[in-house]
């Protein structure tokens, strides 16, 4: 009986599926006719933001592109280049450009494309400023720590060009607002930090083409800094290859890493940043000759850029091949984070390696220390992390060398036993925030030290519950 009852839902749930698929297309189409309707009619009124009045009023005080005087002071430098000039002003005045993430790398972007004049400008961004972001997403200041970043990179770029037009975005990029808020742009800036992130941004700059019957696919200006090291390079750009063409597989876990793990020095992405502003740039200007088909290599400590030749389309592409199939549907259910067996949040994971008995909270610990009880604290990270903050009399025995440092352990253990007159001291594990420590449990499980504990949630848990003056990083 159920299942009979169960049949005609099914039916009516896929088809309203279906039919919410196509309102969202319907939705996108809408979208960007009306902004194409926005930029043809600005354009006939001027080159940006309809605060020109039409070229058939041009008096005196503009030029026959219809630049009023204040634009041409603005932009002089800019016109007084011959192969860019007053008509490769007028295409930027007249161009749109989304920029994703307004971090390390859309910092830079974001002020010189609203700087040069880019008509309209999107940012998307779900994220709030942090201290730990100053040094290097320069686009931020003080006052902003704790407010959003898009509604803070969007008053920077408006102190710095009033006449332009500032699309704000405070939220996550996703399958589900990707095709809408790209639709209403000539150009995308990937400006973000994650692997999932950048299959989407590709794929959804190769899908719309199918949705919009846009003539070709939307360019894309794809950076990314880690350490001292940029790259750069275009996807989709005059039949030149996508990111999928590229790397058809996502690397592996391992080789992902993140600014906020491995470092990075601040200029590093300024450079990248800059760069794809002058490749978006040039795009929109058409001037030129863009980056596509090619990467560019940074290597800050060496100073050395490198420009590499790299594979052409892919006619295999699953996202732009001849036979791709990649429908906008198919997009909207595309699940990245298990395609790329890496989370979308760039909050770092909370993994449950060993079972509750081996672990202690921050606050039990400080308790025991309180009271004296007899132990040893092991904080497994890298040296150099030892080096910014640790908790007092706590060794430093890093994770990728504890198998062959575990006399070291003994030795401790015995020590503290002696000074202390009494058999059983404890033995604790620390790290920066509480999967490291597990890691180091299991291996001193293993190895005989059954009674090992670590630390959960590790250094950052330890500012946040016992002492909130201990420094974060
Ligand atoms: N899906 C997404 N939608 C919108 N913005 C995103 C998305 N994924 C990442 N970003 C943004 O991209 C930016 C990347 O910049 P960056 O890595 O310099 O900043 P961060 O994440 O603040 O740095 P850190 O890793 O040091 O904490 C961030 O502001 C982040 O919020
Ligand atoms: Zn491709």
């Amino acid at each position: 009986m159920e299942s009979h009852k169960e049949e005609p839902n099914t039916n009516l749930l896929e088809k309203i599926d279906a039919l919410k698929a196509q309102k969202s297309d319907i939705e996108a189409r809408i979208s960007a006719l009306e902004s194409q309707l926005r930029d043809s009619s600005i354009s006939k009124q001027s080159p940006c933001n309809g605060s020109f009045p039409s070229i058939s009023t041009v008096d005196s005080n503009r030029n026959r592109h219809g630049l009023p005087s204040d634009a041409i002071y603005r932009y002089s430098r800019h016109l007084l280049l011959p192969s860019f000039g007053v008509q490769g002003q007028s295409n930027l005045l007249k161009s749109s450009v989304l920029v994703v993430g307004a971090g390390g790398l859309g910092s830079p972007a974001l002020l010189y494309l609203a700087a040069c004049g880019v008509g309209r400008i999107g940012i998307v961004d779900h994220d709030v400023v942090e201290l730990n972001n100053m040094h290097r997403q320069v686009i931020h200041t003080e006052a902003y720590i704790g407010k959003s970043k898009v509604e803070s990179a969007a008053a920077a770029c408006r102190s710095i060009n009033s006449t332009i037009n500032i699309v704000e975005y405070r939220e996550a990029l996703r399958t589900s607002n990707a095709l809408e808020i790209f639709s209403k742009y000539d150009l995308i800036i990937d400006a973000t930090d994650n692997v999932p992130i950048r299959y989407l941004i590709n794929d959804c700059c190769v899908v719309l083409k199918k949705v919009m019957g846009f003539f070709k696919a939307l360019p894309l200006v794809s950076g990314a800094a880690l350490g001292f090291e940029g790259q750069l390079t275009i996807y989709n750009y005059k039949g030149g290859p996508c990111y999928r063409c590229l790397f058809p597989a996502p690397p592996p876990m391992t080789a992902c890493q993140r600014c906020s793990d491995s470092g990075v020095l601040g200029v590093v992405p300024g450079v990248i940043g800059t760069l794809q502003a002058l490749e978006a740039i040039k795009i929109a200007s058409n001037v030129g000759e863009p980056l596509s088909g090619r990467m560019l290599i940074f290597d800050a400590l060496s100073g050395r850029i490198r420009v590499v030749k790299i594979r052409g389309q892919s006619p295999q592409c699953e996202a732009c091949g001849e036979k791709s199939a990649f429908t906008p549907e198919h997009f909207r259910e595309y699940d990245y984070e298990k395609f790329t067996q890496s989370s979308l949040s760039t909050a770092p994971p909370k993994l449950n390696l060993v079972p509750a008995d081996s672990r202690i909270s921050c606050k039990e610990y400080n308790e025991k220390v309180v009271n004296g009880e007899a132990h040893i604290l092991v904080d497994v990270r890298p040296a150099h992390h030892f080096d910014i903050i640790s908790l007092p009399n706590s060794l430093n025995l890093p994770l990728s060398s504890l198998e062959s440092r575990l006399p070291e352990i003994s030795a401790a253990l015995k020590e503290e036993e002696t000074r202390r007159g009494i058999s059983g001291a404890h033995l604790y594990t620390v790290c920066r925030r509480g999967n490291d420590s597990q890691r180091a449990v299991q291996l001193l499980h293993n190895h005989g030290f059954t009674t090992a504990k670590d630390i959960v949630g590790g250094l950052t848990a330890w500012q946040k519950e016992v002492d909130p003056n201990f420094p974060a990083y």
